[in-house]
């Protein structure tokens, strides 16, 4: 897709204290460790998916301050000329590590690691959370609904409800990625090369003088993709006898439906899709394909299967655009370490009355622990920086919020995964996203990995993210250290 100067897109205070920190240290800023991590699974599930790091990247790699942007700040009457000439040269010169889209992450993890000097580091903050809280919002919720659907292809409607153009375009992205077989959104498809697909609407119906007319219309434009909306008028009485009535006489012409069927959009949808499959298989119509849409979420797909609706197709679009029930993904950007001057990272942590809420610090990584027998994932363990472990060695971990808690895994038991790639070198990118496509598949993959107690939409058995024995004393250090004391 074509690249946007979104260079503004940041908060003011964030140029504030870049011009504070410029001040400061003038020629050479210090470096500084943020993380990107969220708090809560939403809609207390077992998991979130990773989703936006794309944006992140083309975002990065476009960062540049316009004469019009810096004239702008110039009439703020807030920043003055040698902070301006500098925004002018401005070009982003660190490092970002991240955690691949499409992977399942957890609560306290960073998704992302920028190592930067630190007035850098802040002005991306906004944009990066933006990115990442949306995406990956609309990805999780997606998971669940296609995880409702069981197998059965759940398309992406949401572009018309959606909170703007960029909610809807970038959310069909993130639904596509969490497992929708496609969107209606054609500038996604277009952006990101994902499949569109659809129906028809009821202007479509109401715009001939009669049912029958316009699906007979409409078949024989679209023989390969041909789903009637049954219930403009009747659904058992006239939508789907009409429907009926007119796959039979292609079926005479010589013409063959493809992909053929009808879309429920009202009405008591257990009922209705059980009438209609007596009807169309009555007629000889078994692959007809029944679709149902309307304000439909994970709970009434699971609803309508526990009923024995015959559904085998989903058109879901406002509930899952907007996330309803669960309206922030929650991204934070913690500052957690800064570089001294020998090059050593300083740990920094940020305490809370809440002990959810205190921060894990240091420059650190993450392995993901596997099950050597199953292949589930077992825990992931935050460790430092310079720590590495393997396999063959038992592994302790301690449990990063109940810090009293610990347990050692045995050698040979476990299989280990760094989950950082590297994106950004000194200001360079070293990483290529994969195509939408490709991450849906690795994501499938991924969701594979955790348990079905994980999985499951209600009371979910969580996944522990663990400190290693190092980060653990780094805490703990830090947290005598700091608490107490008058700052
Ligand atoms: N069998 C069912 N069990 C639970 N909920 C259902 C069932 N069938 C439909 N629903 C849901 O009930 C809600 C109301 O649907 P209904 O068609 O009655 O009202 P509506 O959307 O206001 O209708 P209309 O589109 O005709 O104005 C929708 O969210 C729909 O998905
Ligand atoms: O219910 P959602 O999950 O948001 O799915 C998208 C909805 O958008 C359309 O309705 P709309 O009334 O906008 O247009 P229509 O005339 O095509 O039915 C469609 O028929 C669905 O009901
Ligand atoms: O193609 C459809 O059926 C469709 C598209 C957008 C919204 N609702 C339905």
């Amino acid at each position: 897709m074509e690249t946007r100067d979104l260079t503004l897109l940041t908060d003011l205070y964030e140029l504030t204290m870049m011009q504070g920190y410029f001040k400061r240290y003038k020629d050479e800023d210090e470096i500084a460790v943020f993380d990107v991590f969220y708090r809560e699974n939403p809609y207390n599930g077992g998991y979130a998916i990773a989703c936006g790091l794309e944006q992140v990247i083309d975002y990065i790699k476009n960062l540049k301050f316009t004469k019009e942007d810096i004239d702008y700040l110039d009439s703020l009457n807030t920043f003055d000329k040698e902070f301006l000439d500098y925004l002018a040269n401005f070009k982003f010169s660190g490092d970002l590590y991240a955690i691949p889209e499409g992977t399942v992450v957890f609560p306290r993890e960073p998704l992302i690691k920028v190592i930067a000097p630190i007035s850098e580091a802040q002005l991306i903050e906004p944009a990066i959370l933006n990115f990442i809280n949306h995406q990956s919002l609309i990805a999780t919720k997606t998971s669940r609904v296609v995880y409702a659907a069981d197998g059965e292809g759940v398309m992406e409607f949401g572009l018309r409800r959606a909170q703007g153009a960029d909610a809807g375009t970038f959310g069909a992205r993130a639904a596509v990625i969490a497992g929708c077989i496609g969107t209606s959104n054609v500038l996604a498809g277009k952006f990101f090369g994902i499949p569109v697909m659809g129906t028809h609407a009821h202007s479509w119906i109401m715009s001939f003088p009669d049912e029958y007319t316009a699906f007979k219309n409409y078949a024989k434009l679209y023989p390969n993709n041909c789903l009637l909306l049954v219930d403009t008028y009747d659904t058992l009485n006239s939508g789907v006898p009409n429907a009926i009535r007119v796959f039979k006489e292609m079926k005479e012409e010589g013409i063959e439906l493809k992909k053929y069927g009808i879309r429920l959009d009202s009405g008591d949808l257990a009922y209705l899709s059980k009438e209609a499959r007596k009807m169309l298989d009555e007629a000889g119509f078994e692959n007809a394909i029944i679709s149902a849409s309307n304000d439909l979420d994970e709970n009434l797909i699971t609803s309508l299967h526990i009923q024995g609706a015959k559904i085998n197709s989903w058109g879901v679009g406002t509930h899952m655009i907007t996330s309803k029930g669960w309206s922030s993904f929650g991204g934070v950007y913690k500052l957690a370490a800064v570089q001294d001057e020998e090059g050593i990272f300083v740990p920094k942590i940020k305490l809370s009355e809440n002990t959810e809420k205190i921060t894990n610090p240091g420059n650190k990584k993450i392995y993901r622990i596997y099950n050597k027998d199953d292949g589930y994932i077992r825990a992931d363990l935050l460790s430092m920086n310079d720590e590495s472990y393997i396999e063959d060695k038992d592994l302790e971990l301690f449990d990063s919020v109940d810090t009293w808690k610990s347990a050692i895994l045995k050698a040979g038991t476990f299989k280990l995964r760094e989950l950082f790639v590297q994106v950004f070198d000194k200001g360079n990118c070293v990483y290529e996203s994969p195509s939408v496509m490709e991450i849906r598949e690795n994501c499938q993959k991924e969701l594979a990995t955790l348990r079905p107690e994980t999985r499951r939409l209600i009371n979910p058995t969580l996944v522990p993210v663990d400190l290693s024995n190092k980060l653990f004393r780094t805490k703990m250090g830090l947290f005598k250290e700091m608490s107490g004391k008058v700052l």
